[in-house]
C-alpha cells in the first residue's frame, strides 16, 4: 500500500510533501459518492468562500475535502467560462479569516507570506475582511500595503482601517463600497461589513456597523443618484442574526429603509457554518463554512428589463428558479442554494470535465503549494499518532476528546519552566485555540499548526493561593466577565460560550460536522439544516456527533498526591490574560505576570516536542487510514 494510484493512502514522506490525498478521478470505483445534481443556475450566480484559514493545500487526510487551491482555482475559471456560455452572470466572493490554521499560512515568521501570493491568484470579484487579519499588526500592514493594493475597489472593507505609517492616519484598508455593473448589465452596490471585533491590534480600527450606518459616505451610497438592481452585502458575520450578532441586520435595516424592494443577497462568516438564512422576500444570506471544506452556492434569477439593467439570458439552462426566498413571496426573486464539498470529484461533475478538468493555470498553482509545503518542511513528520483525538466529536471528557487526550497531557509535559518544576501548576487555556481534530497516524510540522496555529505566549503568576487559583476556571467557563466584553458576540448557548467570539458553538445548533476518510457510500459529513430545510448540501451526508464543550481547559501538574498544594503557578495564554486576572479578582495584576518558559514561546511551540516524546512507537511505518 503506498504511492498515489493503487487506492491506498500512502504513508506521509518525512521531509518531502507528498500529496496523501489521490486525485480521483471520475467514474473510478473508489470515486467519491458525489454530488446529488447539477447545479440550478440563475441570471446571477455566486460562489463562496469564507474562513479558508490558509487551508489552500486542501485536507491531506480527509479525501472529501481533498481539493487544494489550484483545482479551486480551476473549478471557478469553468464556472466562469460557463456562465459566460449561458448568457448569465457570476461572481466569486470571499468574506475573510485568510490566516491562522495550517502550516502554509502560519509557518512563516509573518502569516500569510507564502499563503497569501497563492490565494490570490484566483480571480475574486469582492473580497472582505475577517477579524484574523487584524489581531497581528504585520499582518494587518500586510493586507493594507500589498493585497489591498493588489484587489483595489473588489476589496471591501467598510468599517475596517488600518493605521497608514505613511501618512499616519488610520485609513480604510479597502475601498468602503463598489458600485459596479455586472457583464450582464445588473448595478449592483456592494459593501464589506467586520461584526464589532475589539481584539484587533492596535494597529487597526474596526468601526461599529451602528456608527459606520451614520457615516456619511454610507449614506451618499445607499442614497445613490445611480440605478442600483441589486445590494450585496460581503460581511465576516454570521448570516443568522441575534441579539449578539446583529452586523447584518444593522446594515440591512438601513437600506431596506431606502429602498424597499431591492434585492439584497448576503455573504456571511466568522462562525464556520454552513447556514442559509432568509431575511425578507427579496433577500438572502450564504454562510459557506469553513477551512475549505466548503463552497457555497447561491443563484438569484428576476431580473428583467423592467426592473434592472439585466440584458443576459432569460432561462440559463433552460430551465427557470422557482424557490422564493418566502412560501408567501410576492416579489419576483426566486434563487437556488447549495453547499458544496470542497473536492475534485464534485468540482469535475459540476464542470462535467471528467479527464478534462486540470488547467495548466490549476496544475502551476497545485505546484506552488507542493513546492511552498517542501520548501517549508511542512510534510516532515514528528509523531505517529496512536489515536484520532476530536474536538467535538465525542463529550468533552472522553478519552477520545482532543483536550483530555492530547492537549492536557502535552502542556503537562512540555509547558515547564525548569527554574520551577518543583511548584505545582494549573495550566488555562481557551478551547478555541485548539483549532482542529487530530488523526491517528503521521503528525506533521503542518499538523502542528493545523492544530495549535497561534502564537499565544504562555504566561504566568508565580504562587496564588490554591483556593484562588482553582476558582478561575469556573468563572471564565461562566463567562460573566467575557459577555460583558464581549455582549455583541453571536453567542449560542450560556454552556457552551467562546467569550472571546462565541460563534464556534453556533454551529452546534445548526449541524453536524464529520470527518470524512473514504467515501464508497454515503459518509459521515456536513448535514445541514438552514431556513430552507435540509436540502442544501450538495452531497448527501450522515451526520456525526458534536458535543458541545466549555469555553476553557484546565490542566495540573506537580500536585503532591492525595492533598492540594498551598500555591500554585498559574500558566495561561497571553490571549485570555485580563480575563484571567478579572477572574482573580482583587490583589492579582498586570504586574505580577510574566512569561512562563520565555516570551517567545507560545501555543505553537508544545505539540512538536510532545510528539517527538510520545508518538515515536511504529514512527517509520506509520499508516493513515484508521
Ligand atoms: O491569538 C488568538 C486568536 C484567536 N484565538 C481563537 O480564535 C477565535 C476566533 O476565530 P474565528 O475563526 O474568527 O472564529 C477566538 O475566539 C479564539 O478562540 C485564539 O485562541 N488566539
Ligand atoms: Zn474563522
Ligand atoms: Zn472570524
Amino acid at each position: 500500500c503506498g504511492g498515489d494510484d493503487d487506492g491506498c493512502y500512502g504513508p506521509i514522506d518525512k521531509v518531502e510533501h507528498v500529496r496523501l490525498v489521490k486525485r480521483i478521478q471520475p467514474g473510478a470505483p473508489d470515486a467519491p459518492y458525489g454530488p446529488k445534481g447539477p447545479l440550478e443556475w440563475g441570471q446571477i450566480n455566486f460562489m463562496h468562500t469564507t474562513d479558508t484559514h490558509g487551508w489552500l493545500a486542501g485536507h491531506l487526510k480527509e479525501e472529501n475535502y481533498g481539493a487544494d487551491w489550484g483545482d479551486f482555482a480551476t473549478f471557478t475559471r469553468r464556472m466562469r467560462q460557463k456562465a459566460d456560455n449561458l448568457g448569465v452572470d457570476f461572481l466569486l466572493v470571499d468574506t475573510g479569516d485568510l490566516h491562522d490554521g495550517a502550516g502554509l499560512s502560519d509557518a512563516t515568521t509573518i502569516d500569510g507570506t507564502k499563503s497569501m501570493p497563492i490565494f490570490s491568484e484566483v480571480e475574486y470579484d469582492l473580497l472582505t475582511i475577517g477579524n484574523h487579519e487584524l489581531y497581528v499588526t504585520e499582518v494587518a500592514k500586510q493586507m493594507f500595503n500589498e493585497y489591498a493594493k493588489k484587489w483595489g475597489d473588489r476589496y471591501l472593507t467598510s468599517n475596517v482601517k488600518v493605521y497608514n505609517d505613511a501618512t499616519k492616519q488610520y485609513e480604510h484598508v479597502g475601498a468602503t463600497h463598489r458600485y459596479f455593473i455586472t457583464k450582464q448589465g445588473i448595478r449592483i452596490m456592494a459593501f464589506g461589513v467586520l461584526f464589532d471585533f475589539t481584539g484587533n491590534s492596535n494597529a487597526s480600527q474596526v468601526i461599529k456597523a451602528k456608527d459606520m450606518v451614520k457615516e456619511t459616505w454610507f449614506q451618499d451610497a445607499i442614497h445613490t443618484d445611480k440605478p442600483v438592481d441589486l445590494f450585496v452585502l460581503l460581511g465576516h458575520n454570521p448570516v443568522r442574526q441575534t441579539d449578539y450578532a446583529n452586523t447584518f441586520t444593522t446594515v440591512w435595516n438601513e437600506i431596506r429603509a431606502v429602498h424597499k424592494n431591492t434585492p439584497i443577497t448576503i455573504f456571511g462568516g466568522h462562525s464556520h457554518i454552513r447556514d442559509f438564512a432568509v431575511y425578507d422576500q427579496a433577500s438572502v444570506g450564504i454562510e459557506a463554512g469553513r477551512y475549505c471544506e466548503t463552497l457555497g452556492w447561491v443563484s438569484q434569477s428576476g431580473f428583467s428589463k423592467c426592473n434592472s439593467g439585466y440584458h443576459g439570458a432569460k432561462k440559463p439552462d433552460g430551465k427557470k428558479l422557482t424557490r422564493k426566498a418566502t412560501d408567501n413571496s410576492t416579489a419576483p426573486w426566486a434563487y437556488s442554494r447549495r453547499y458544496l464539498d470542497w473536492n475534485r470529484n464534485t468540482f469535475m461533475y459540476h464542470t462535467s470535465s471528467n479527464k478534462n478538468f486540470d488547467s495548466q493555470t490549476g496544475l502551476e498553482i497545485t505546484q506552488e503549494i507542493t513546492t511552498a509545503r517542501k520548501d517549508m518542511n511542512l510534510g516532515e513528520v514528528y509523531g505517529c499518532a496512536p489515536e484520532t483525538y476530536c474536538i467535538s466529536c465525542v463529550p468533552f471528557d472522553d478519552p477520545k476528546n482532543i483536550f483530555p487526550g492530547v492537549i492536557k497531557p502535552a502542556v503537562n509535559a512540555i509547558v515547564l519552566n525548569e527554574a520551577r518544576k518543583d511548584k505545582a501548576r494549573m495550566i488555562i487555556g481557551n478551547t478555541g485555540a485548539i483549532r482542529f481534530d487530530l488523526y491517528k497516524g503521521p503528525f506533521t510540522y503542518d499538523d502542528n499548526f493545523v492544530v495549535s496555529p497561534f502564537r499565544d505566549v504562555f504566561r504566568y503568576i508565580p504562587d496564588v493561593p490554591f483556593d484562588k487559583a482553582s476558582q478561575v476556571l469556573a468563572k471564565l467557563n461562566k463567562g460573566t466577565v467575557a459577555k460583558r466584553e464581549f455582549a455583541s458576540m453571536p453567542i449560542a448557548r450560556d454552556d457552551c460560550v467562546d467569550p472571546l467570539i462565541g460563534a464556534l458553538t453556533l454551529r452546534d445548533m445548526h449541524q453536524e460536522r464529520g470527518i470524512v476518510r473514504r467515501q464508497e457510500t454515503i459518509t459521515p459529513g456536513y448535514a445541514t439544516t438552514d431556513d430552507w430545510g435540509t436540502d442544501g448540501d450538495d452531497t448527501e451526508h450522515t451526520g456525526i456527533p458534536n458535543y458541545s464543550i466549555p469555553s476553557y481547559w484546565e490542566s495540573r501538574a506537580g500536585f503532591p498526591t492525595g492533598s492540594d498544594p498551598e500555591k500554585v503557578d498559574l500558566i495561561f495564554f497571553d490571549f485570555i490574560e485580563k480575563y484571567v486576572l478579572q477572574d482573580l479578582g482583587s490583589g492579582f495584576t498586570s504586574d505580577m505576570v510574566s512569561c512562563y518558559i520565555n516570551c517567545t514561546f507560545t501555543s505553537q511551540d508544545f505539540m512538536l516536542p510532545y510528539a517527538k516524546l510520545m508518538w515515536q512507537d511504529n514512527i517509520d511505518n506509520c499508516p493513515i487510514s484508521a
